[in-house]
């Protein structure tokens, strides 16, 4: 099948657009990747829904601004679409499926509650092309953590390569999630905690800018080895896989427990990234066996203080997803065209070792046009 997949992370600086071509089991091309920009004004749409989600108790209700979010975001996605086909000559005919994640606004799996914004109806209906949406639904109501989905696809990635074995695959975005492979052993994964979302939030309030560039604020500072054990000191990273997180987790928490406020803007980046570059290391202690190399994805990779502070936490040789023949930035939309693919067969999407759900469950809604 020709797959487009659909990512729009937590970090909310743009929706990935990308092709892959795969039967759901193997990936026989990784294709040709999009960012469409999320403009200023979307994003505050979204952090204000991202509250009114706050109050929701059912999956299906939208108050406050979620509805219009909801619109807002469904659109922009099929503008990704239509970007990313029409330079490549491709028009909605040439593609089999697409698989479309949508913006998480709250995911609180303990309460058997996540909800991802987007209307697969209306993208099926206005592209032309059947939809798959609502991948973490049905794992959450079966009593699973409902994230990380994209193991089932590292594996599949691994597994065309030649590696020293144990291979961790590790996406840092909003926040940072592992995927452990070791031959043929289920893959073992979970949110190993924030990854740039705190960071971000820090730039932001500082500097109006939403990130640092480069990690060249980090790269600048001190790292304060007390703040950094404080956080770690939360029942989260003492937990072992399967684990997930939601975005907001230790915004509150990690901004009182750090004294952020106290610190320079180098000293309180180098801190942060210095934190999840800590939070990563802390899972390697619940593995069988540590891993002989890390794969990192998503935008984290792109921030060279963040990875030396990786390489010398773990001990152990740090490649990104490009170096691999991948893209580190459209490995999560890859990753959505495939589950669409694998939904679309009826094959389980997430496992006990990835999810913690009970017995391997398939998952997504097909919308046709
Ligand atoms: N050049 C760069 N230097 C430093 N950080 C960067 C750079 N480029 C991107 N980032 C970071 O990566 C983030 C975006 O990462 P990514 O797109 O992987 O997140 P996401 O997919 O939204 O999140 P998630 O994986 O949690 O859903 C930005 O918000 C920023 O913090
Ligand atoms: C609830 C939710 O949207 N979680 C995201 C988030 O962003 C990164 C991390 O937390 C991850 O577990 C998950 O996304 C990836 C794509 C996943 O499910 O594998």
């Amino acid at each position: 099948m020709r797959v487009v997949g659909l990512m729009s992370g937590t970090s909310m600086d743009g929706i990935d657009a990308a092709l892959i071509e795969t039967d759901g089991e193997t990936v026989a091309w990784l294709g040709p990747s999009i960012t469409r920009p999320i403009d200023a004004e979307t994003r505050a749409l979204l952090v204000t829904a991202m509250e009114d989600a706050r109050g929701v108790n059912h999956r299906d209700d939208r108050p406050g601004a979620l509805a219009e979010a909801e619109r807002r975001i469904t659109d922009l996605h099929a503008e990704a679409v239509r970007a990313l086909l029409e330079p490549l000559r491709l028009t909605p005919g040439d593609i089999d499926l697409v698989g479309f994640h949508g913006q998480t606004v709250i995911h609180r799996p303990d309460a058997r509650l996540t909800v991802q914004i987007g209307e697969g109806q209306r993208l099926a209906t206005a592209l032309g092309i059947p939809v798959v949406a609502d991948f973490r639904a049905a794992d959450v109501a079966a009593g699973g953590q409902g994230a990380p989905l994209v193991p089932v696809f590292h594996q599949a990635l691994v597994r065309r390569l030649t590696l020293p074995q144990p291979v961790a695959v590790l996406n840092v975005g909003g926040v940072a999630n592992v995927t452990v492979i070791d031959g043929d052993a289920p893959p073992i994964a979970c949110d190993t905690g924030p990854g740039n979302a705190l960071i971000d939030d820090f730039m932001k309030a500082r500097t109006g800018v939403p990130f640092d560039a480069d990690g060249r604020a980090a790269a600048a500072g001190q790292v304060d080895a007390a703040r950094v054990a404080a956080v770690l000191e939360d029942s989260f990273f003492r937990q072992p896989p399967p684990k997930s997180l939601d975005r907001n987790a230790f915004r509150r928490s990690a901004g009182e427990r750090m004294g952020l406020a106290w610190l320079s803007l180098e000293d309180g980046a180098a801190t942060l990234t210095a934190l999840t570059a800590a939070s990563v290391a802390a899972v390697v202690p619940f593995l069988p066996r540590p891993p002989a190399v890390w794969i990192v994805a998503g935008g984290g990779a792109r921030n060279p203080t963040l990875l030396a502070m990786l390489a010398q936490r773990l001990g152990a040789e740090v490649r990104t997803a490009d170096k691999v023949g991948w893209s580190g930035d459209a490995l999560e939309a890859h990753a959505f065209g495939y589950l669409a693919a694998r939904s679309l067969r009826g094959l389980p999407l997430t496992f006990p070792t990835t999810t913690g759900v009970a017995a391997p469950m398939t998952g997504g809604v097909l919308f046709r046009p």
